[in-house]
């Protein structure tokens, strides 16, 4: 394809995203599926494109006077971050082949005139009601902690599965694969890939026989918090995709049970009436081992799909937990109520967080979406209170930078909840999986009872974590 014809499909797959609610990679995937002219070059090009523009989009809009397609959005691109003059562009927009049409007079001017004063909001990148969430939360160092949250190319975190390798092995065998893996600087189970050039990590033998996982940092240490040991009844309320239902079941693993001898473990598989033995002589790709975590393991959602998505990963992994299909009303878990040691509420938020993996989210975001978010996260939470026993401890987790998500859904829970006692982070980061670095540094940030990672201070997808114990 010409540089001309990857602007073009460049402005088109971000007309997709601004139309749909699928995320970017899977629109650019798409795009690539029913193009099969483009080659891999191409497509990264393309790819790149889509995202500085994700990237910028709030100053893109600006600059072309209001307009949001693909097109003007490109061509702002070419001119505010990559510094190409109108001429260059011009002739990038000859409308020759499958290249863009000529820049209309509109475009022509809006390229052409001087960068006005951006406004706060607009040079942050982030629409403006998040920005007044962040000037409140952050103070002077709001625009530190917007900017960190739509950088490029975050890293690949991986947590090395302690049920099959240790961190040196897996570091070892990521080597000999071709790849430069780093250690984590506050998890202890963490290792690091550049996300350039681009790792296909679901390739990796490690990744298929369950020795590691993708998983942000900051999403190991909210499972490191947890306190969870062998013996305890644990469950992940908001289980979703299963992510940290693994970290958890790793943190329950039996002291003896911690390395799985593969050989003596039997082969099992799946079906839909439960695990069974294959028949006598047959070969399975199954992962055999179970490491089976003393206590027990719940994995709880109100969405089937994703209960159901868990099962492979937990196989894959091999770790067993039980899996319950909430009601709309929290029904389902009425045997566990006061019984369990932690309960783990990672719950439904904006995902603000992961905005430097997934920009597009920033600009479907509206601010009556996430006073609903408070409102489901207020009723998640006090439900799933009920599951804790005297002694437990409760973790409310998201993965949102936002104040309304995080500190005034905890202060509404707390008002309403005495019988819950604050956890200082620091006392539950005795016990975590830390390295000391991770000890010191997060128990620094950490307010008492109540910690926020973010990728301007942590390096991590942002976090926020806040924990309780059930006194009465
Ligand atoms: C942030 S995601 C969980 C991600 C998951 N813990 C992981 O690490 O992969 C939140 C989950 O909460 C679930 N959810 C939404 N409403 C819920 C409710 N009322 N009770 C329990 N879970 C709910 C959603 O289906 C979604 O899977």
């Amino acid at each position: 394809m010409t540089p001309a014809a990857r602007l073009a499909a460049a402005a088109a797959v971000l007309d997709s995203i601004a139309q749909g609610r699928q995320p970017a990679e899977a629109v650019l995937k798409a795009w690539g599926s029913a193009n099969r002219y483009a080659g891999s070059k191409d497509r990264r090009a393309i790819a790149d494109q889509v995202y500085k523009v994700l990237r910028a989009r709030g100053r893109l809009v600006w600059a072309m006077g209001g307009r949001e397609d693909g097109r003007a959005l490109v061509i702002g691109a070419l001119s505010l971050i990559d510094g190409l003059s109108v001429e260059e562009i011009e002739a990038l927009h000859s409308g020759d082949g499958y290249g863009p049409k000529p820049l209309s007079k509109q475009e022509r001017s809006r390229i052409s005139a001087t960068a006005d004063e951006l406004p706060g909001w607009v040079a942050a990148g982030l629409p403006e009601f998040v920005v007044e969430d962040f000037k409140e939360t952050f103070g002077d160092r709001w625009a530190e902690e917007a900017a960190g949250l739509m950088v490029p190319r975050a890293p690949i975190d991986l947590r090395v599965n302690a049920a099959k390798a240790t961190v040196d092995e897996v570091e070892t065998e990521l080597r000999e694969a071709g790849l430069s893996p780093e250690r984590t600087p506050w998890s202890a189970w963490g290792l690091r890939l550049s996300a350039e050039p681009p790792p296909n990590v679901q390739a990796l033998e490690a990744f298929k026989a369950g020795r590691i996982e993708i998983q942000d940092e900051g999403s190991q240490i909210v499972c490191w918090l947890a306190g969870v040991r062998p013996g305890m009844t644990v469950v992940d309320y908001c289980a979703g995709g299963g992510g940290k239902t693994l970290g958890l079941a790793m943190q329950g693993l039996a002291a003896g049970a911690s390395r799985v001898e593969e050989a003596a473990a039997p082969e099992r598989v799946w079906t839909p009436t439960g695990w069974v033995d294959p028949p006598a002589g047959t070969k399975t790709k199954q992962p055999a081992p179970i490491a089976r975590a003393e206590g027990r393991l719940i994995a709880c959602d109100v969405v089937q799909k994703r209960l159901d998505n868990i099962r492979p990963r937990l196989a894959r992994a091999g770790v067993e937990a039980e899996l319950i299909h909430l009601g709309p009303n929290g029904g389902g878990v009425e045997d566990i109520v006061g019984t369990a040691d932690v309960v783990f509420v990672d719950a439904p938020c904006t995902g603000a967080g992961t905005w430097r993996r997934r920009p597009e989210d920033a600009w479907r975001l509206k601010p009556e979406d996430v006073d609903r978010m408070h409102s489901l996260q207020t009723a998640i939470l006090t439900r799933a209170a009920k599951l804790v026993k005297p002694g437990g401890r409760l973790v409310y987790v998201t993965c949102s930078m936002l104040r309304v998500e995080n500190e005034a859904t905890v202060d509404a829970f707390e008002e309403d909840h005495p019988g819950f006692a604050p956890v200082a982070i620091a006392e539950a980061l005795n016990e975590a999986a830390v390295t000391d670095a991770g000890r010191a540094t997060l128990s620094a940030l950490a307010t008492g009872h109540r910690l926020r990672m973010s990728p301007a201070t942590t390096d991590t997808d942002g976090f926020f974590v806040a924990l309780y114990e059930r006194t009465a």
